[in-house]
């Protein structure tokens, strides 16, 4: 699992520390950090770090702070250092050490583009946690700097720390290095995206911060965490899972829901739908027992249609019984007033945005807020599918990462569906939020293995889910 924290949560931690140091004692700790990591990218990049050169770009806060302290720290390394100013006002110390070291040093001007895109490093201290708004119009430019390498000081700057918000343009990083923990922007799109390799500096405030605001789940976490089978266990106790999926027009959904089910280890797989579907069903798996009884969890609406008034029934008893279920495509559309955390929204960017009448564009740029928007507004959890995956439940935030983008492809999200409600059937006394979120990161473990740096067909993606979970860091030491 990696943690990240708000920035109030961190900001708060530095006062405490610093409270029991002497003053200026975290910012040279991050200024060492980056000095140590930019040698690092030199030497990978041009094979060396003595007479290579070097744009240290310094805003008006301690980011820029920290920047001009490693300029200093870079150019006693033999590294040629010019520091641009992007502000009147910059870190008294951080622009003395600097100079005294032989940085050059001058104001940011137009056309200072071509300057960053002749050197061998950028290293961006516009701005850190404080930073908001993309980069200002007079560093636009940036953002289309290639050539050389980019390091962000905390965060690419004018990103939105809390939220991954991103407003404007930016210049990419190829490594971000951030100080005591990551920030949420480095976990969640289309923020993370932009960072680069993400380098935690401890600078020691970790037993100064609370819970995080926003967790990555990692794949060792899904082998600590997936139920499996005991031998006191029978197919009732390790989950029956309900789907209604599939219609008239999209019978596929179906057997693609079913299969992920069956594969993700659902103890039995009850198939509830019209009749093509439901023979494509039989034919594909035996397993699958068509008709009504009792389920743990339910898988609801994948290629059911809003007009399939049988269907549709059948989603709002599964909604009413009190069972946990997934409620995916179809069942996005007319959603009751009563949902609490066990129902599990899973739209995609543009199922979000029907939900909350908003532009698909703008759910893509916050994520987040809109994910958090539906889940305040309804009660239920939500997994907001995408490159990043993110999951707002009661507890918090956490995100899905390291999908392959061949995963984009149709069906993919119906074989989610199957996953989560297995997961979501075995796993009953568990935080829904956390048992979506380890289904996601399985489903993506599960695309790699299918995709092999290749497209991947959807079913392929159900049926690697064996392989994918025994392959799992730890799976056999942990019970499997
Ligand atoms: N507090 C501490 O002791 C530590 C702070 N650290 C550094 O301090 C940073 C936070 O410092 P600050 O609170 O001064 O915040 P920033 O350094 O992020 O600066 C905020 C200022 O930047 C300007 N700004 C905001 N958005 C901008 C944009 N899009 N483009 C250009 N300028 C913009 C505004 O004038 C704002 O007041 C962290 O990101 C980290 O780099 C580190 O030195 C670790 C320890
Ligand atoms: N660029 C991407 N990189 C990695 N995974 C992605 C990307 N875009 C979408 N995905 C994943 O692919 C799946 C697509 O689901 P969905 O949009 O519901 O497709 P469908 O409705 O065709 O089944 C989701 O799990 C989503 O997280
Ligand atoms: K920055």
């Amino acid at each position: 699992m990696i943690a990240a924290h708000s920035v109030a949560d961190v900001r708060a931690a530095e006062r405490a520390v610093m409270a029991l140091l002497p003053p200026g004692t975290l910012m040279h700790r991050a200024a060492a950090a980056l000095d140590v990591e930019c040698a690092r990218v030199l030497r990978e990049a041009t094979g060396g770090v003595s007479g290579r050169r070097a744009v240290v770009l310094a805003g008006s806060g301690d980011n820029g702070g920290d920047a001009l302290l490693a300029a200093a720290r870079l150019a006693r390394r033999g590294v040629a250092v010019t520091a641009l100013t992007t502000s009147e006002h910059v870190h008294p110390e951080g622009l003395a050490a600097a100079r005294a070291a032989g940085v050059r040093t001058r104001p940011w001007q137009a056309g200072d583009e071509d300057v960053c895109a002749a050197a061998d490093l950028v290293l961006d201290g516009i701005a850190g946690i404080g930073g908001r708004g993309g980069l200002r119009p007079v560093h636009e430019g940036l953002s289309a700097l290639d050539g050389p390498v980019v390091v962000a000081v905390d965060l690419p700057s004018g990103l939105d720390a809390d939220t991954g918000a991103v407003t404007g343009e930016l210049m990419a990083a190829d490594v971000t290095v951030t100080f005591g923990t990551a920030k949420p922007a480095h976990l969640l799109a289309p923020a993370a995206a932009r960072c680069g390799r993400l380098v935690v500096v401890d600078i020691g405030t970790t037993d100064h911060l609370p819970a995080p605001a926003v967790e990555r789940v990692e794949l060792a976490d899904v082998a600590a965490r997936w139920r499996r089978a005991a031998p006191g266990d029978d197919k009732y106790s390790r989950g029956v899972v309900g789907v209604v999926a599939g219609g008239p027009d999209y019978t596929g959904a179906a057997v693609l829901a079913v299969e992920a089910a069956v594969r993700a280890g659902a103890g039995m797989v009850r198939y509830l739908g019209p009749q093509h579907p439901a023979e494509l069903v039989r034919q594909r798996r035996p397993e699958v027992v068509v008709g009504e009884g009792r389920v743990q969890a339910w898988v609801l609406g994948p290629g059911v249609s809003p007009d399939d008034p049988e269907q549709q029934d059948r989603i709002r008893r599964a909604l009413a019984s009190g069972e946990p279920a997934v409620v995916d495509a179809g069942a996005l559309a007319g959603l009751p007033a009563a949902l609490g955390p066990h129902h599990v929204l899973t739209p995609h960017a543009g199922e979000l945005a029907r939900l909350l009448g908003a532009e698909r564009r703008a759910v893509e740029a916050d994520p987040l807020t809109h994910a958090r928007r539906v889940h305040e507004s309804t009660g239920a959890t939500v997994l907001l599918k995408g490159s990043v995956t993110t999951v707002v439940g009661e507890r918090g935030v956490l995100t899905a990462a390291a999908a392959p983008t061949w995963l984009s492809t149709a069906g993919a999200g119906d074989v989610l569906a199957g996953v989560l409600g297995a997961a979501l059937a075995a796993r009953p006394d568990e935080d829904p939020a956390q048992v979506a979120a380890d289904a996601a990161v399985l489903h993506g473990w599960a695309a790699t293995l299918a995709s092999a740096g290749g497209p991947l067909a959807a079913l392929d993606v159900a049926d690697a889910v064996p392989a994918a979970l025994t392959s799992l860091p730890g799976w056999a030491g942990t019970g499997g």
